[in-house]
This record gives structure tokens, C-alpha cells and sequence, in this order.
């Protein structure tokens, strides 16, 4: 189940949220939804990580994780993927590259929350991310002004769909990004795990 190609139909629009969900929470959920309805997406795939690069504590089992991820969504239009494990990628543009080579024809935006963008500059091959791709951006407690001034915010101000205009952000060329500024849920992973809630 873990190692399943997930199916995309041809034209397809498939939002990647790509995260350690370590555990998955309602957090993650809510983005999906919004993402789905603010971006007009196909899908989206839960792309579990084997492990975030920038993160030097290894999360719980991948099995677990993908596991207790399927029984938090629950929802006809998202899969839950190991995919990256089975692509042998860890980096993001290495995964983007992969699944771009795999479905020539879906078309995939990069979602992620605010906190993730304040740091993408920190990422490999980061402007390589933002220029093959559109990337959706949702809002976070206490993350919308550091993901504003971040470096890519500003790189890239002159490619920001705004968000009253979210429905374009599919359909252009990358560079393209779009913050939406949806209903915040303040969720964490982290926080779950302070309070020995999960343990895998
Ligand atoms: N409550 C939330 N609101 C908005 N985005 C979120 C929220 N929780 C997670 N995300 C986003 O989901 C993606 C995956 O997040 P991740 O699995 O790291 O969860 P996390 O709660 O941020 O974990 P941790 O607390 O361990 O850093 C990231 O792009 C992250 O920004
Ligand atoms: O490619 C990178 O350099 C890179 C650095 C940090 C995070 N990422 C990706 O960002 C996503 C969110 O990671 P995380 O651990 O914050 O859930 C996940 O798909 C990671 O693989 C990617």
C-alpha cells in the first residue's frame, strides 16, 4: 500500500503537500480543504516525507505515519503517498523533477503553510522549485508576516497572484505564487508530540 503509484488522469490539476506529518493533524486537513476549494485542484497528494533534510530528529516509521495520515483525511479527492521513499528523493526538486517525468501530463502545484515559506530559501534548489512550479501558500498562526518578508516573497513579489485571484494560480506558469489567507488553525505536529499524544 505504502509504495502505491498513486493514479492522476491525464490534465489532471494535483496539489503536492509535502510534509513529515509526524504526527497528521487537523492542521494539515484544513489546508487540504481549503487548497482543493481556493485553488480549484483536481487532488491532492500527501506526499509523506522519509525525512525532512533540514530536520536533524528522524520522525516515527514511515508505515505509521502514512497510516494514521489515511485516517485523519478522509476525503474522495486525496491520497496519501510514500512516494517520495519510493522515487528514492528527499529534496523537494528532486521530487518535483521525478513526478514531472512520471505524469507528463498532470500538472502539479506546490502547496505549503507560511512557516514553510519563511524558510524556502533554505531549501536545495529552491528558485529551481519556485520556477517549475506554481506554489500555494496558506496561511499560519503567527507565520504571515515572517512568509511575507521572506526571501522568495520578495525574489519572486512581481509572480504573486493575489488572493482575491487564487483561482489562476493552476493554471499559470511558474514562477506564480499565491498566499491565501484562510481560517488558521493553530495545530502542530510538534505540539502533539510535546504532549505524548503520539507516539509510533
Ligand atoms: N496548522 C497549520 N496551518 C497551516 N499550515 C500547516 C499547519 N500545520 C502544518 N502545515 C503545513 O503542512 C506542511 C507539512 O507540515 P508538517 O508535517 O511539518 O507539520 P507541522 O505541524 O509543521 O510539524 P512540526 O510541528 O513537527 O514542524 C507544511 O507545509 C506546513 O507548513
Ligand atoms: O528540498 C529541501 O531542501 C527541503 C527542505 C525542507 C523541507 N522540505 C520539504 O518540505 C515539506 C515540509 O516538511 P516538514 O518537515 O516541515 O513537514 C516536506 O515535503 C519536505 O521534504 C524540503
Amino acid at each position: 500500500m505504502r509504495y502505491d503509484i498513486p493514479y492522476a488522469a491525464p490534465g489532471q490539476v494535483i496539489g503536492l503537500l509535502g510534509g513529515s506529518f509526524d504526527p497528521a493533524h487537523e492542521g494539515h486537513a484544513h489546508i487540504t480543504r481549503e487548497a482543493l476549494k481556493r485553488f480549484g485542484l483536481d487532488a491532492v497528494w500527501w506526499l509523506v516525507s522519509p525525512g525532512n533534510p533540514l530536520k536533524t530528529r528522524g520522525p516515527a516509521p514511515m508505515a505509521a505515519r502514512i497510516e494514521q495520515a489515511q485516517a485523519v483525511i478522509n476525503h474522495p479527492q486525496v491520497t496519501v503517498t510514500g512516494i517520495e521513499e519510493r522515487l528514492g528523493t528527499r529534496y523537494t526538486a528532486q521530487t518535483i523533477a521525478a513526478l514531472q517525468a512520471l505524469y507528463p501530463r498532470a500538472r502539479f502545484v506546490w502547496l505549503m503553510g507560511a512557516d514553510n515559506l519563511a524558510q524556502f530559501h533554505m531549501w536545495q534548489d529552491w528558485k529551481r522549485i519556485a520556477e517549475t512550479v506554481p506554489m500555494g501558500i496558506l496561511a499560519r498562526p503567527g507565520q504571515r508576516i515572517s512568509a511575507r518578508m521572506s526571501r522568495a516573497a520578495t525574489l519572486y513579489a512581481p509572480y504573486r497572484i493575489l488572493g482575491r485571484n487564487s483561482q489562476l494560480l493552476a493554471q499559470a506558469h511558474a514562477p506564480a505564487w499565491c498566499f491565501v489567507n484562510v481560517p488558521m488553525k493553530d495545530v502542530s505536529s510538534s505540539a502533539i508530540r510535546a504532549s505524548g499524544a503520539w507516539s509510533a
